[in-house]
């Protein structure tokens, strides 16, 4: 997969080296390429941005350095598209679903606004040509689409095949799989500080571990979650289980 990020702060992305997505660049199963936006700006204060059309407070991005910015790094007549993510606050949800979608995906190109967002157009050009995105990572406000690209980055690279050691652990996360939060985990030592690994988890009886787990996740989903317990509907082993 190529992952092209356009950005007016691209040391923001320097946690793209690191971990996870860093290694699997490495490796070349990731072709990150972050860039500057202002590298297609002309004038002496390479200027991004403009006041907003009909009024208001604060800043809107001008559209002809991500016109540009666009057409350099995906020709108009180049041999394929990207798919293009355009984080703001004014998105569709991020979702586990998506970032399996965007995994599926040979070429991502992420616009990371800043100000009070990117000019309206620029979604507009792009889209002739290729599919756009406009993605929320949730409903809090940031200050520009970086910090939303290192966490859909995050999501959709983990997903990608060779990426993470354990491809089974992927089943049994919070939001894939069965749609229940995951259950709590424990490691040695079995006691610390006055508080002990649960004895079930010691039987090294696997049905009732897995029961165990089974059971935790239901409760910690209706605690935390009740709108993902109401959508995964499960049947409830016991009349007790959400609230054990
Ligand atoms: C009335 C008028 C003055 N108000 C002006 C502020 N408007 C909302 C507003 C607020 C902040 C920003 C800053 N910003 C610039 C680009 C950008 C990309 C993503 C996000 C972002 N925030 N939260 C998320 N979940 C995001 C994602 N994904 C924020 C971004 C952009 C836009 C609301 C209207």
């Amino acid at each position: 997969m190529r992952l092209d990020v356009f950005s007016i702060f691209p040391e923001y992305l320097a946690a793209l080296d690191l971990s996870l997505v860093g290694k699997a660049a490495k490796s070349g199963l990731l072709d990150v390429r972050v860039h500057d936006l202002r590298d297609w700006t002309h004038d002496r204060h390479r200027t991004v941005d403009d006041t907003p059309s009909g009024g208001g407070a604060g800043m809107v991005m001008k559209p002809e350095p991500w016109g540009e910015a666009l057409d350099a790094v995906a020709p108009v007549d180049g041999p394929a598209q990207p798919r293009l993510i355009v984080p703001t606050p004014a998105g569709r949800p991020f979702s586990q679903e998506l970032a399996y979608e965007l995994a599926a995906e040979p070429w991502l190109a992420f616009a990371c606004g800043r100000y009070e967002g990117i000019d309206a157009r620029v979604a507009e050009y792009a889209g002739e040509r290729m599919r756009v995105d406009e993605v929320s990572i949730g409903d809090y406000v940031l200050n520009g689409g970086e910090v939303a690209v290192l966490v859909m980055v995050e999501a959709v690279a983990r997903l990608l095949p060779g990426v993470i050691g354990n491809p089974e652990s992927l089943a049994e996360e919070s939001h894939s799989g069965d749609g229940l939060l995951e259950y709590p985990v424990y490691t040695k030592p079995t006691s610390w500080r006055g508080h002990d690994v649960p004895d079930v988890l010691l039987s090294g009886n696997h049905a009732l571990i897995a029961q165990w787990r089974h059971d935790q996740a239901v409760r910690r989903t209706a605690e935390r979650r009740p709108d993902l317990l109401a959508a995964w509907g499960g049947v409830v082993a016991g009349k007790d289980d959400a609230a054990a």
